[in-house]
């Protein structure tokens, strides 16, 4: 069976500079795997190269088994990029944004349908944004941006989603709805490969997890816990550093 990507020995250089050195990444159907490092370790760089929107320098990749500049079955891909690039320059309403999802479906012979328009519908209520369809897309917010961004691959109705830090500064409700409406999608058999600092409410989606140091895969397996992970409710392991033997610290 063909899976969704696979890259062998994938390396970039930018500007001369390698930012990704033999990279070896196979993602299988209807896994949900989080892409995750620290700033700069080349995540954006290895999702774009799955694309193909960045080239490889060096080594191989393929989309449902056939290297990017070949791929025609772009309908099978929803990406959704890092935000603020909604709409661009050009005004824009949020309905006209989710539509442009359809575009990889579309033909000379097959315009506009009744079908696009449910699935644009089902979308933008997936994100909880219909009420906002006939507003400007550069008028929301930067969480409601995301949401936009995200209907649009969902009105794609794509086999999967590719995202570029899909909670990156968005509000909780917004993260609480892409989990919800990534649940979804995974239950239907929808691959999912998301680049993320904090996994927040997707953590129990996530189904493998890989971390880029450098340009290198240097984890792979369960995520790693995030920092400030203590704070969070529920925290219960014991720190070899605790200070619950030693009561005079505390003081
Ligand atoms: N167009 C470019 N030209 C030159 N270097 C670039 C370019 N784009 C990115 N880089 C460099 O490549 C490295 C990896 O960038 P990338 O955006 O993939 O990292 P990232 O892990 O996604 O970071 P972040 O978490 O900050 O988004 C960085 O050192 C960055 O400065």
């Amino acid at each position: 069976m063909t899976v969704p990507f696979r890259m062998t020995g994938g390396e970039v250089r930018l500007d001369r500079r390698p930012v990704l050195r033999g990279v070896d990444l196979t993602v299988e159907p209807g896994e949900v795997l989080a892409v995750m490092g620290p700033n700069g370790s080349g995540k954006s760089t290895l999702i774009r190269s799955l694309l193909g929107l960045i080239p490889l320098s060096a080594g191989r990749v393929e989309l449902y088994g056939v290297p990017p500049a070949r791929f025609k079955d772009w309908k099978r891909v929803g990406y959704v990029p890092q935000r603020l690039s909604v709409g661009g320059g050009v005004p824009a309403t949020v309905r006209e944004v989710v539509s442009s999802g359809r575009i990889a479906r579309q033909s000379r012979f097959r315009p506009f349908s009744a079908a696009d328009r449910h699935a644009v519908d089902r979308a933008l209520e997936a994100v909880g944004m219909a009420d906002r369809a006939r507003d400007s897309a550069q008028e929301l917010s930067g969480g409601q941006q995301q949401r936009v961004l995200i209907a649009r691959a969902l009105a794609g109705e794509p086999d999967v989603f590719v995202m570029d830090e899909p909670t990156a500064g968005v509000d909780a409700a917004s993260q609480e709805t892409l989990a919800r409406t990534l649940r979804g999608q995974v239950a239907e058999g929808r691959t999912v490969v998301l680049v993320a600092h904090e996994l927040g409410p997707m953590e129990p989606l996530i189904t493998r997890s890989v971390v880029l140091e450098n340009g290198l895969i240097t984890h792979e397996g369960t995520p790693p816990k995030p920092q400030g992970e203590c704070a969070r409710p529920g925290h219960d392991h014991v720190h070899p550093h605790a200070p619950a033997e030693e009561p005079h610290l505390l003081s």
